[in-house]
């Protein structure tokens, strides 16, 4: 059952056209990475898909509804959104911002706060305000708020761009398992952690949707050498498949 979805949806901003007619149906549950060079359109995307931006034509539609139509409120229960880039009006502490992020997704907590803060791994820096936190210590209080209450829909852009290897890898198998029950869908430009952990892969080049496919079969397919503007050599190993940029495409 498709539970959010884009219908030959088209985005222009000061004469730029940043999508071009890109329908996209998602499911109920799945593990969806989305990957594309620079400036493809990714953000664009998921914003529209979190509701944070409106089409020039087409629709957004969760379940039969248009996303437009739904309560500001209703929308913030169903789904979980992780922008690429986020600053709160005031320089609260960890705590207070993940009690907010309780308050703002209005749904049930997944727990109470501290198990939502010990398990983000954010214990050390409870009281510690958001002026004082690193880039990835950031990004991850930001997951932290939008988790508290479980939302159904995940939707995050480039969640771990900014975390050491242990919390990426850590975030990126979260996530990934929380395709089991769930959506989640993540703007990612970690290649090899995407093919590995993700069912699904999403390419985007120049503002449509030029490969939509299981990482099995994305991942022979020269169309990703095309969209990146490389050469990737595939290299098999004991821990998963690689991509290995080797130069300009053939
Ligand atoms: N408000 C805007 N007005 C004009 N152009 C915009 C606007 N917002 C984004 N763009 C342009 O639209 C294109 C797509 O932007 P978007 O942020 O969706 O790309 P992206 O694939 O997420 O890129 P990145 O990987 O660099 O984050 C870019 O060329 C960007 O400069």
């Amino acid at each position: 059952m498709t539970m959010l979805s884009l219908h030959d949806v088209t985005v222009e901003r000061r004469g730029a056209r940043l999508l071009a007619g890109v329908s996209l149906a998602l499911p109920k549950t799945g593990a969806v990475a989305i990957v594309g060079p620079n400036g493809a359109g990714k953000s664009t995307l998921l914003r529209l898909l979190a509701g944070q931006a409106e089409p020039s034509s087409g629709v957004v539609r969760l379940g039969d509804t248009p996303l437009s139509t739904l309560p500001t409120r209703e929308r913030a229960k169903t789904i979980g959104y992780v922008p690429q880039h986020f600053a709160p009006h005031w320089d609260l502490t960890v705590t207070d911002l993940v009690r907010l992020g309780v308050e703002r997704g209005g749904g049930v907590p997944s727990g109470t706060l501290d198990a939502v803060i010990e398990a983000h791994d954010l214990v050390t820096l409870r009281r510690r305000k958001w002026s004082a936190l690193s880039g990835g210590e950031r990004a991850r209080v930001l997951l932290a708020m939008v988790l508290a209450v479980d939302p159904p829909i995940l939707l995050a852009d480039e969640p771990g761009a900014s975390l050491d290897i242990r919390h990426r890898l850590a975030l990126v198998e979260t996530l990934a398992a929380r395709g089991g029950d769930r959506l989640c869908v993540v703007v990612m430009h970690d290649l090899d952690l995407a093919f590995r952990h993700f069912d699904r892969i999403v390419l985007v080049d120049r503002g449509r949707i030029v490969a939509d496919a299981t990482a099995d079969a994305l991942f022979e397919d020269q169309r990703l050498d095309a969209a990146f503007g490389v050469r990737f050599v595939r290299l098999a190993t004991a821990h998963g498949r690689l991509l290995q940029a080797a130069g300009a495409p053939r």
